[in-house]
């Protein structure tokens, strides 16, 4: 099956800053995938490469199979929500009815139910809106617009935590009814770890993790007990992060754990934690191991 995105080698530098470093993915149809990062990481420069709105320096990036560049039949098959999305001098009403025309598979029902939910003005100018409504507004027009390629770059600026719960569960309602790719930048990991299938994490403009997001949960564990106990489970592993409170020990290790060794933690009395989406994150863009670090 074609990748709806594949980049190959993509290379972003603004003069000598590189912002993309030699990227190469593939994300695959039907799946929710999160692009994960870091602040200035790359993300939005990946999304904006992606829908055509920059150039890359060198590499290749192919949409629906084609290079998105002034490519009408690719464009009109993707919406992208940007978190300073910019609106013409319109009401919200209007807003929407200039989307249904330009979206083909605009659902108007689903765009009332998500004015309804988020509590919108439709006769407001957009300008007039808060922060917070102006991103629920284009979140509002990214999922209506039901594009077979949806790319949400951290759409929720000013969106408070009930908004943003409703903002996911609406998004995973209509994902289910309606599945299409649908790609997700974001760095508050947490909240949307248990709605992605795949997590592509990029790190100063390059990937370092690209996995379905069951197999990154069990890679990492976090181990703790008496110190001694902990030192002698952990010998042999790759330690990501070491932490000792006096007699006890907390050591994060880079291994999934295969039943033999979840025996012997028990026997030893040593607690086992898988470590988060999140905290998988901060350890995997520290760029080296505690143990890395010290030597
Ligand atoms: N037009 C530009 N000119 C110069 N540097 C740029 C430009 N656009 C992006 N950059 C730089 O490229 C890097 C990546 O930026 P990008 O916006 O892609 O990061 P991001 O992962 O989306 O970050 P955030 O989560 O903060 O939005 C940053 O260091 C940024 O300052």
């Amino acid at each position: 099956m074609t990748p709806t995105i594949s980049t190959t080698g993509l290379t972003r530098r603004y003069g000598d800053h590189l912002a993309l470093g030699d990227v190469s993915v593939d994300i695959e149809e039907g799946k929710i995938t999160g692009l994960l990062g870091r602040n200035g990481a790359g993300k939005s420069t990946f999304l904006r490469i992606v829908t055509a709105q920059e150039f890359a320096s060198t590499g290749s990036v192919r949409v629906f199979g084609e290079n998105p560049v002034e490519n009408e039949r690719v464009l009109r098959r993707l919406v992208l929500v940007r978190e300073d999305q910019q609106f013409p001098d319109f009401k919200v009403r209007h807003a929407l009815t200039a989307a249904s025309w330009f979206y083909p598979n605009w659902d108007a029902e689903l765009a009332e139910s998500l004015l309804r939910d988020f509590d919108l003005p439709t006769k407001r100018p957009i300008k007039k809106l808060s922060r917070g409504m102006r991103s629920a507004l284009s979140i509002t027009i990214g999922l209506a617009a039901r594009a077979e390629l949806t790319l949400l770059d951290e759409p929720y600026a000013g969106l408070d935590a009930v908004a943003r719960q409703l903002f996911y569960d609406r998004l995973l309602d209509d994902y289910s009814a309606h599945p299409r790719t649908i790609l997700l930048s974001t760095h508050l990991i947490d909240e949307v770890a248990d709605l992605l299938e795949h997590v592509v994490m990029i790190d100063k403009g390059r990937v370092v993790l690209d996995a379905p997001a069951d197999e990154l949960r069990g890679t990492a564990v976090t181990v703790s007990g008496p110190a001694l106990a902990v030192d002698d489970f952990v010998t042999g592993r790759r330690v990501l992060h070491r932490r000792k409170i006096g007699s006890r020990a907390s050591v994060t290790v880079a291994d999934a754990l295969a039943p033999a060794d979840k025996a012997k933690a028990k026997a030893l009395h040593l607690k086992l934690e898988p470590l988060s989406l999140q905290q998988l994150m901060v350890h995997t863009s520290n760029g080296q191991t505690a143990e890395e670090a010290s030597a």
